[in-house]
């Protein structure tokens, strides 16, 4: 029988606490007649990227945040796409939105992000956003690594001096999670892995924290984990047996802290949506 060692650090419990925090802040604002609101642009029918968008807005029904939904047909025009972006960032019912990725292969990704205003980019994806983020500035941060940080804060996993490898050079996790964990104020070390990286075993079994974002199921094996790494599993790909991640099963037998798929980042991605659109409202306020 397989024995299991690594600490499960466990997303659903810790967005319970995010969204108990949200609901009063959001309450907060109701007091002084704002209300935040949380808009999202889905194109096409990918049943993933719909569910998501559906939890999203489920979400946001928890703790009070106004949902607008703008869900097009895959065929969809750039220009199309581009107009109701447009729409959202005149719309003063929308404090912050998302547009779902990935898009259809038709459409410029790049382009839709950059046309968002990064004043109401929830996902912290606009070049902006990224570009403060690099600067040290004070961004709306991209909701997965967000994530990714707290949940090892809040299981006291150490992050300064700890040696990280990320595998998965994705603009949604990989490449913004370097610049999160390489703050000051995190102070890692941090090895992006990607597909052209040259030993992968060698780099993830020399890491103290393992983030796997690379789409690939079970890349991640046991023996190419050091014991008592925390490993972190964010990949998520859709096989004929269902969902998978992209870490072994046989990983929980070494690892000393674990976060599953599903049940680990992927719900404090959803919850750091709503954080950074709780996060907007209040800045307005403030002014
Ligand atoms: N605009 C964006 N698009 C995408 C992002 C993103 O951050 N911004 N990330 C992913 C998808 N994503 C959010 O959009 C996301 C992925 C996974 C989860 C989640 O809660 N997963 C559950 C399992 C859900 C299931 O069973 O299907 C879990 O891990 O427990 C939430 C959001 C790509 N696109």
């Amino acid at each position: 029988m397989a024995v299991v060692t690594a600490t499960i650090l466990d997303g659903k419990a810790t967005r319970d606490e995010i969204f108990e925090d949200l609901k009063a802040r959001v309450a907060a604002l109701k007091a002084k007649g704002i209300t935040p609101g949380l808009g999202t642009v889905l194109v096409g029918d990918d049943p993933g990227s719909a569910a998501y968008v559906r939890g999203k807005h489920n979400d946001c029904a928890k703790v009070g945040i106004t949902s607008i939904r703008r869900d097009l047909p895959a065929a969809t025009t750039q220009e199309e796409l581009e107009a109701v972006i447009d729409e959202l960032n005149a719309d003063p019912a929308c404090t912050g939105y998302i547009v779902q990725l990935p898009l259809p292969k038709h459409l410029d990704e790049n382009a839709a992000l950059e046309r968002i205003d990064p004043d109401k980019d929830a996902d912290g994806l606009h070049p902006i956003n990224l570009g403060r983020l690099v600067l040290g500035k004070e961004a709306a941060l991209p909701c997965t690594p967000r994530g990714i940080v707290h949940l090892l804060r809040r299981y006291e996993v150490p992050i300064a001096g700890a040696h990280v490898a990320v595998v998965g050079r994705g603009v949604t996790v990989g490449r913004p999670i370097g610049l999160l964990l390489t703050r000051r104020s995190e102070n890692a070390t941090v090895t992006l892995c990607h597909t052209g990286t040259k030993d992968l075993a060698a780099e993830v079994r020399r890491a103290d924290i393992v983030v796997a974002a690379a789409g690939v199921p079970g890349l991640i094996t046991a023996d190419m984990v050091k014991p008592g790494a925390a490993v972190l599993d964010v990949g998520v790909s859709r096989t004929p047996e269902g969902l998978r991640g992209d870490v072994a099963d046989d990983v929980r037998e070494v690892a000393g802290f674990l976060s599953p798929n599903p049940g680990g980042v992927g719900p404090l991605t959803r919850a750091f949506l709503l954080a950074n659109v709780v996060e907007r409202a209040e800045q307005l306020a403030g002014r």
